[in-house]
C-alpha cells in the first residue's frame, strides 16, 4: 500500500468514477443507435440502461463499502469488460461499435496501471459475450450504418482525448519526480552542497576542458578535531557546524567555483581558471571566515579547518587516473596541514 492509498483508500475509485460515468454513457449512446436499428426487445434496452447508466454509480458504491476498495475497483473494472462483452452479441456484432467497445475497455485496463488486469479482462469479456448470447439471444448484422458511425464518434473522440490528457499528466509527473530524484542524488541533504559523485563529475569535466595556458585548482577542506565537537557538544552541534561551514563556503567562493561535500567532515572546492596564488588567497579567506563561526545554540563550539591545495597536474599517460592524482596531491597537502598543527592552508 502506498502513502496515497493509506491516506485515502478510495482514491482509485474516485479517480475512475467520472471516467466510468462519461465513458459508459457514451458507450450507451452507440449501443442505443444499434438497438434502435435492430428494433431490439425491451430487455436489451433494460440491460443497456443498467450497464451503461446505472452500473457506474453502483460500482462506486460497491468499492466505497468495501474493506479493500482497490481490490473492489479491480473487480469493477473486470465487470466493465463483462458488460462491454455482453453488448457485442446484443448489437448483432455490428463491427464499429463492437470493435470500439472491446478495444477501449481493454485500453482502460492498461491505463489503470494494474498489473496484467487487461489480460485478465479478456476471458471475462468473452464470458460476458457468451452469457449475453445465451440469455438474451443474438443475430449477425455486422454492417455499420452512418447513424451508428456518428453515434460512435463521441465515444472515440472523448476517449482518445481523455487517454491523451491522462498520459500527458503522467509524463509531467514522472518528469517532475525524475528531476526531484536527480536533485536528491546530487545534493547532500545536510549542507545543500553537491555530493561526492556529482562534484567529481564536474572535476572530470574541468580536466577534460583544461588548457595549458590556464591553471585550475582544488581545495580539500577538513574540520579540525571534528570528532571532539561531536563528543563534547553532541551530534546536533556537529551537524550545525557542518551546515554553517557550508554557508561560509558559499559566501567566500565565487559563483563559478564548485563546492561539494566529500563525506563526513571533508569538503572540496573546484576553482576553475585560478592560479595557485589566487587559490591560496581564497583558501586563507575561508580559513579565517571559519574561525569566526559562533553557533547561537552551541556557543562552546569554535571550529577551525585545515586546507590542502593542489594545482591541476599535467595529463598523465593514463587519463582516467588524472582526477585521482589531482586529489592525491590535495590530500597530501591536507595531510601536511594537519601535521603542521591544523588550522592552516598548505599547497
Ligand atoms: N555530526 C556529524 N558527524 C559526522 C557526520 N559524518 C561524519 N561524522 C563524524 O565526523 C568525525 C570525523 O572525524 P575524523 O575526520 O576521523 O577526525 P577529526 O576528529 O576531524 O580529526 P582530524 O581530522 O584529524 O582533525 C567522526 O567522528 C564521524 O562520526 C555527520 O554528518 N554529522
Amino acid at each position: 500500500m502506498n502513502r496515497r492509498e493509506a491516506r485515502n483508500p478510495l482514491w482509485v475509485s474516485r479517480l475512475i468514477y467520472p471516467y466510468r460515468v462519461v465513458g459508459m454513457a457514451l458507450g450507451g449512446l452507440s449501443v442505443s443507435a444499434v438497438l434502435y436499428e435492430l428494433h431490439a426487445p425491451w430487455f436489451a434496452w433494460a440491460f443497456m440502461v443498467a450497464g451503461c447508466l446505472l452500473w457506474p454509480h453502483l460500482a462506486y458504491w460497491r468499492s466505497s463499502r468495501s474493506a479493500d476498495p482497490t481490490r473492489a475497483e479491480k473487480h469493477n473494472l473486470l465487470i466493465d469488460s463483462a458488460i462491454a462483452g455482453a453488448m457485442v452479441p446484443m448489437m448483432h456484432f455490428n463491427v464499429l461499435p463492437s470493435t470500439l467497445l472491446i478495444t477501449l475497455t481493454t485500453v482502460d485496463k492498461l491505463s489503470t496501471g494494474f498489473r496484467r488486469l487487461w489480460l485478465h479482462s479478456l476471458p471475462v469479456l468473452v464470458l460476458g459475450g457468451v452469457a449475453s448470447a445465451v440469455l438474451l439471444g443474438t443475430g449477425f448484422r455486422p454492417l455499420t450504418s452512418m447513424p451508428v458511425l456518428l453515434a460512435c464518434l463521441p465515444m472515440l473522440l472523448i476517449h482518445m482525448i481523455a487517454v491523451s490528457v491522462g498520459r500527458y499528466q503522467l509524463i509531467r509527473k514522472v518528469t517532475k519526480q525524475n528531476r526531484e530524484l536527480d536533485r536528491i542524488r546530487r545534493i547532500d541533504t545536510l549542507t545543500g552542497l553537491s555530493r561526492r559523485g556529482p562534484w567529481e563529475e564536474q572535476a572530470q569535466q574541468l580536466l577534460a576542458n583544461s588548457r595549458p595556458d590556464r591553471q585550475d585548482c582544488i581545495l580539500l577542506i577538513d574540520v579540525d578535531r571534528f570528532k571532539q565537537i561531536n563528543d563534547q557538544h553532541g551530534h546536533g552541534a556537529g551537524d550545525a557546524t557542518l551546515r554553517e561551514l557550508a554557508e561560509r563556503m558559499r559566501r567566500v567562493m565565487r559563483p563559478h567555483d564548485h563546492v561539494g561535500r566529500r563525506g563526513g567532515d571533508e569538503f572540496a572546492v573546484l576553482l576553475p581558471e585560478t592560479t595557485q596564488v589566487e587559490a591560496l588567497a581564497i583558501a586563507e579567506r575561508l580559513r579565517r571566515e571559519v574561525e569566526q563561526i559562533r553557533l547561537a545554540d552551541y556557543p562552546g563550539v569554535i571550529p577551525t579547518v585545515s586546507i590542502g591545495l593542489a594545482v591541476a597536474p599535467a595529463q598523465p599517460t593514463q587519463p582516467d587516473t588524472w582526477l585521482d592524482i589531482w586529489l592525491e596531491h590535495a590530500d597530501n597537502a591536507l595531510y601536511r596541514a594537519k601535521d603542521r598543527g591544523r588550522n592552516v592552508v598548505m599547497a
